[in-house]
């Protein structure tokens, strides 16, 4: 490790010891960015990369609530409000019971570098709790997320801080907390993003994310006047993310041949098609079930606590969790043939594993660029309530395609080696810093 990156982790580490993603997080970061600021003085005279690894503010609250035996339950909130040089805070929030400070502050630190590569007016944050949504009734889910709002509210606000969805936070559980919200503050305002459709929600946001990072993968491929058309493709996770990365793929020719969850992965040899999509929806969406039901329907191979990373594809989408895909993965995917990886997830792939895709050159697209579409369609939305007006889905979508193709251009341009091997992780790094950085230093220090 050059001596500079090393000086820079070791004191990030003396701080932050005992979160090992943040850290993870930040270094991935800082080995572009150092010797990017080497050559670029006035962000190390700034101390740009020393400022933007500390959090402007974080918040941490109880969460009490009743369960429907009318027991007391406690779980932990936070807020992890990280750079608003550019924007409102503007991030996901998560409820998952790894929920920790690490986990939000690696989270909150890469939606930073994101935000500002969509090319939209967004700063970064992400906020979540250690509750486990697994099992829980309709109606916990409301007493939870009223509870959640109850003391979220102080901090947030559509000029202050806007969060949205992230892993178990979706359609449902937004309306129950900006139901709350709006009843505190008696006003109605794009406070949350990731609405009802009906009720200040923008068309597309649901599908974004997914849509988003095939567009990405799309515009890899186009540079080598190649295109997804007929590619065999692996998908980890069965949530938003990888439900719209299949019903995209589907939609430009690909054959999706697996999809997985905490439990295990299914292998449809027949590839998914979209009324097998149609099914997935419905079971992870309405019947909340396990993806085991997939294989049990449609006779297929479903390998339990297994990850897809053993079959043979030309395209992997990472899509459920962060270090989901570790060194020995990378090496047989890379053995077995796949020329290209594109992160749905945040951080799914380890650095150890990253560093074999980019030694074997393959594409490697990081989440902080591949899966900005989901985020920059939340900017699209905080647009629309701002107009109090709502576009028609092929606007939105012809947007979201434009923000991807500007991200991808950004990526190549900071990210193009002397041999012409393009570092996407590189690329997106300096790409998304540049802006955040001229915008702290303009600002003073604050
Ligand atoms: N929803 C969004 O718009 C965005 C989400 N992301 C990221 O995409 C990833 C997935 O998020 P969503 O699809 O929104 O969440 P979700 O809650 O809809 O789905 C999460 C999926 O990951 C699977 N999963 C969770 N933990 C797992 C584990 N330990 N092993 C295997 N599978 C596991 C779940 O079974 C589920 O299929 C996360 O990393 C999230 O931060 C990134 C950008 C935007
Ligand atoms: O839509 C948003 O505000 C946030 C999406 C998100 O959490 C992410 O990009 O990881």
């Amino acid at each position: 490790m050059n001596n500079l990156i090393k000086e820079f982790m070791d004191k990030l580490e003396l701080r932050n010891a005992h979160e090992p993603e943040f850290l993870q997080a930040v270094f991935e970061v800082a080995e572009s960015i150092i010797p990017f600021s080497e050559e670029n003085q006035k962000y190390k005279i700034h101390k740009i990369l020393e400022r933007i690894a500390e959090p402007e503010r974080v918040i941490i609250f109880r969460v009490p609530w009743l369960n429907d035996k009318g027991e007391v339950e406690v779980n932990r909130g936070f807020r992890v409000q990280m750079n608003s040089a550019i924007g409102p805070y503007k991030g996901g929030l998560r409820f998952h019971p790894s929920v920790n400070l690490s986990v939000l502050k690696f989270l909150a630190f890469e939606q930073v570098f994101k935000n500002s590569l969509t090319g939209l007016p967004m700063g970064g944050g992400k906020g979540g709790a250690d509750f486990d949504p697994k099992g829980k009734s309709d109606h916990e889910i409301m007493k939870f997320c009223q509870s959640f709002m109850t003391e979220l509210y102080k901090y947030v606000g559509a000029d202050m801080d806007v969060p949205a969805g992230d892993i178990g936070v979706g359609a449902r559980e937004i309306g129950y907390l900006f139901g709350q919200y709006k009843r505190i503050r008696g006003e109605f305002t794009g406070v949350l993003t990731g609405k009802g459709p009906e009720w200040g929600g923008s068309l597309i946001r649901p599908e974004a994310t997914g849509y988003g990072v095939v567009y990405f993968v799309e515009e890899m491929l186009k540079l080598r006047g190649d295109s997804l058309k007929g590619k065999n493709v692996i998908i980890s996770g069965s949530g938003n993310v990888a439900q719209y990365t299949v019903e995209k793929c589907i939609e430009v020719g690909a054959k999706v041949l697996t999809i997985s969850d905490s439990d295990g992965y299914i292998y449809d040899r027949a590839g998914i098609d979209k009324e097998k999509l149609a099914f997935i929806m419905d079971l992870k969406n309405n019947r909340r079930g396990r993806i085991k039901e997939y294989a049990d329907k449609f006779n297929c191979e479903f390998f339990a606590g297994q990850k897809p990373w053993s079959v043979k594809c030309d395209i992997a989408f990472p899509n459920a969790t962060q270090n989901e895909l570790d060194e020995a993965d990378a090496v047989l995917l890379t053995e077995n043939g796949c020329f290209c990886v594109a992160e749905g997830a945040n951080m799914p792939t380890t650095p150890a594993a990253i560093h074999v895709f980019e030694k074997a050159k393959i594409l490697y697209a990081p989440g902080k660029a591949a899966n900005a579409g989901g985020v920059a369609v939340s900017g699209l939305e905080m647009s629309q309530n701002s107009l109090r007006y709502s576009w028609g889905r092929e606007k939105i979508d012809i947007k979201l395609k434009l923000i991807i193709e500007q991200i991808h251009l950004a990526c190549v341009k900071y990210g193009k080696e002397p041999d012409g091997y393009i570092n996407y992780g590189k690329g997106a790094n300096i790409a998304g810093f540049v802006k955040v950085a001229d915008a702290m230093i303009a600002q003073g220090i604050v």
